[in-house]
């Protein structure tokens, strides 16, 4: 297993251990996450009895492999904890997500999570937001024309493509991939997106988040909001 890939899977693993007896848990989507869904699975054989909301189809078949009961919004309203990864965590816990394009669902379940916790490879801290380029669900309907508008705020957007054809979202959708280099305030360029007619979301998920956990190659280490804010 290469570096970064154990890094995941300490991160991934050690969140699954904040899921607790009776729990409704979102599950979020991408490669750690992989991890933490394996290991909730083996919670799930070894007794405890939870519900997990997954944020894509590919977290819901992982799920379905490994055990986990799932549920959804038409049976539960609240979740207890999220668990998801990231593709950049800056110092305020603020994070650009949708690097596998499952933006919408997983800000749908995050945002409705009484805990958030980010579980992502050391590589993912940045000092400020941007390098990654931002993912932008758009409806595929006159997408070109939200292209030139998001090219108008200084990036340079690049429809998302896979096969030789345009990545579809589990939604229908297609995503814009939004170089920005360095994102100076992210509220106000998530705005500014959402106002655009044809946004469906943006990866910037904005004072969301409770806990990092992050893998290194010597072990985990966890970091909480509280502490990060006074550093
Ligand atoms: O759409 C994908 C999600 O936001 C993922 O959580 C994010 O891209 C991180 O993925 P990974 O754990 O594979 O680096």
């Amino acid at each position: 297993m290469e570096d970064k890939d154990f890094k995941k899977k300490l991160a991934g693993e050690k969140a699954a251990e904040f899921v607790k007896d009776g729990m409704v848990v979102g599950l979020g989507s991408g490669s750690t996450m992989y991890w933490t869904i394996k290991k909730i699975g083996e919670q799930v054989s070894e007794g405890i009895a939870i519900q997990g909301i997954p944020s894509s189809v590919q977290t819901a078949n992982w799920a379905k492999e490994f055990g986990i009961p799932l549920t959804d919004f038409s049976k539960v309203k609240q979740v207890d904890l999220a668990i998801d990864g990231a593709d950049e965590i800056d110092q305020n816990f603020d994070l650009i997500k949708g690097g596998g394009g499952s933006l919408v669902r997983e800000k749908i379940i995050d945002s409705a999570a009484g805990q958030l916790i980010i579980a992502a490879d050391d590589s993912k801290l940045v000092k400020a937001l941007g390098a990654f380029p931002l993912p932008v669900e758009v409806v595929p309907f006159g997408y070109e024309i939200i292209k030139e508008k998001i090219a108008r705020l200084g990036s340079e957007p690049v429809l998302r493509s896979q096969n030789g054809k345009a990545f579809v979202t589990d939604n229908g959708n297609y995503i814009l991939d939004c170089l920005f280099s360095e994102i100076t305030d992210p509220k106000k360029l998530h705005n500014l997106l959402k106002s655009m007619v044809g946004v469906v979301e943006t990866g910037l998920f904005i004072n969301m988040t409770d806990m990092v956990i992050i893998g290194k190659s010597t072990g985990t280490e966890i970091l909480h909001k509280s502490r990060q804010n006074k550093n």
